[in-house]
Formats: C-alpha cells, sequence, structure tokens
C-alpha cells in the first residue's frame, strides 16, 4: 500500500485511465505540454551530464518517472535514451502505459507501486521525475523524502506542479476546470497545491539543492506553453545531489 496515495486520487485515475492516450480527452494538458517539458528536461541534463544534444543525448541514463501514469512522459524520455522505470501506484494506469509501449515499440518498464516502497528496495537512479504529482499526493514529506531518497550522487530530479496563490485558484482550477473545461471539475483541491517554498524545503530535507526552475505558462487562445519568470501558477524545477554524476 503506497501511504501517500489519496484514495479519492485513486478513484479518479482509476475511472479516467482509458483515456490517457486520448491527446483530446481530459489528459490533453499534458499531451499538450509534454513536448515542452521533455525539451526543458532534456537540455538540463545534457548540463548537468555533459551529454551531446543529439537523437539519443540520455543514453544509459536510468530514470523513473514516479506517478506516471499512462506513460505519456516514460515514453519521450526513453525515446531519447533513457532506461525508464515507470512507477505508479494506480493499477489501471500501469496496465494503460504497458500496453502503449507494447505499441509504441519504446524499452520503458512499468511497475505498479509507489516511491515509497521503491526508495525501501534500494534502488537508486540518474534521473527522478516527479512531474504533476505532489499536488495529487497525501502527505507531501513523506511522499518527497522517498522522491529524494531515490536520487543517487550526482543525479537529479525534476519537480513539476501549481503553485498555492489566489491566481492559481483563480487560473489552474476556476479557468480551467469550470471556465474553459480543459480538466474535469475536481482534478485539482486548493488545499493540495504546493507553494515552491514548500518543495524546496523537502528537497533540502532531503539532501538536494535547487539547480534551476521557472515557471510555465499556457495560452487560453492558442493552448502553447511558454516559459515565464512567475512562478505564481505552473512552475518547474530541477534539483540535484552533489556527488559524481555517474550516468555522464
Ligand atoms: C496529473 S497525473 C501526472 C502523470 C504524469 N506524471 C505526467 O506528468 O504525465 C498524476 C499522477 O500521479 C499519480 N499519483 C497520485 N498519487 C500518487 C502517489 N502518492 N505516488 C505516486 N503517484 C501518485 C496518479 O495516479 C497519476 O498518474
Amino acid at each position: 500500500m503506497t501511504v501517500s496515495l489519496d484514495p479519492q486520487e485513486a478513484a479518479y485515475y482509476e475511472r479516467l485511465a482509458g483515456l490517457w492516450w486520448d491527446a483530446e480527452g481530459p489528459f490533453w494538458p499534458l499531451h499538450g505540454l509534454n513536448r515542452f517539458r521533455v525539451g526543458y528536461i532534456r537540455d538540463r541534463l545534457v548540463e548537468h551530464f555533459e551529454r551531446e544534444q543529439g537523437e539519443r543525448p540520455l543514453a544509459g541514463l536510468r530514470a523513473v518517472d514516479i506517478g506516471c501514469g499512462g506513460g505519456i512522459l516514460s515514453e519521450s524520455l526513453a525515446a531519447l535514451g533513457a532506461e525508464v522505470l515507470g512507477i505508479d501506484p494506480v493499477a489501471r494506469n500501469i496496465a494503460v502505459a504497458e500496453r502503449h509501449a507494447e505499441g509504441s515499440g519504446l524499452p520503458v518498464r512499468y511497475a505498479a507501486t509507489g516511491a515509497e516502497a521503491l526508495a525501501a528496495s534500494g534502488e537508486r537512479f540518474d534521473v527522478v521525475l516527479n512531474m504533476e504529482v505532489v499536488e495529487h499526493v497525501a502527505g507531501l514529506e513523506g511522499f518527497m523524502a522517498a522522491c529524494c531518497a531515490l536520487v543517487r550522487p550526482g543525479g537529479a530530479m525534476f519537480v513539476a506542479t501549481i503553485n498555492r496563490t489566489p491566481l492559481a485558484g483563480i487560473t489552474a482550477i476556476f479557468g480551467a476546470e469550470y471556465i474553459l473545461r480543459w480538466l474535469p471539475k475536481g482534478t485539482h483541491q486548493y488545499r493540495k497545491l504546493r507553494r515552491p517554498a514548500e518543495v524546496e524545503a523537502c528537497l533540502r530535507d532531503g539532501g538536494l539543492h535547487v539547480a534551476h526552475r521557472t515557471g510555465v505558462a499556457v495560452s487560453p487562445l492558442t493552448r502553447r506553453f511558454r516559459y515565464t519568470r512567475s512562478l505564481a501558477v505552473n512552475y518547474m524545477m530541477m534539483a540535484v545531489r552533489d556527488g559524481a554524476p555517474a550516468g555522464g
């Protein structure tokens, strides 16, 4: 059992799991965001591990995608050469992800488990992806401690989420769920949104330091994503654990 799995969230993802790969369905924002965030992750990793840009710049890096859902991000990182393990405590997500990877022929491994159990097993990774998950977990500190433990010395974690500000409440919840209807009502709860300082405190407690952070904005007209200096709504960060980057 994954202690940080909120039963309400589990029910939500069990219900919608069949729609992960419908690029026009309830997960379209993740599909829309994907190319953009993959560029961010690739560029930071190329710099950190001193790789050449190219078709498979992440070749050989061991990555775990925590809360991988249907595998949208896992597959993209595998296509760049990373050895990806996607994990999610919602079993239906993993069934969908496995089926999709068979069709796309990408060598992603999946497991229906949480960060806590994986960290306890002693596995460590060059790259930990923690994207759009922290706003769904029960107990941020325990979840983040497990995610941090999964980062090997010299490795990196990426976190992406929504800030807890009035502006985020108005745009990312009220606007996206009730006005634009981009997401099903109830996808996000204001009290579970996470401020950057809260995430960063967990990263520090876990022995990581933030190396890069950026805001992310989406146009309601074109649905295009772009970087912004403001972290007031959506934001992403990269944190690293000191040590020799063994995957480099
Ligand atoms: C918004 S989706 C993000 C999916 C994927 N990370 C992405 O960005 O494309 C949130 C995911 O977090 C998973 N999740 C919820 N609680 C979790 C927990 N405690 N530990 C790990 N994953 C969790 C859900 O099952 C769901 O797949």
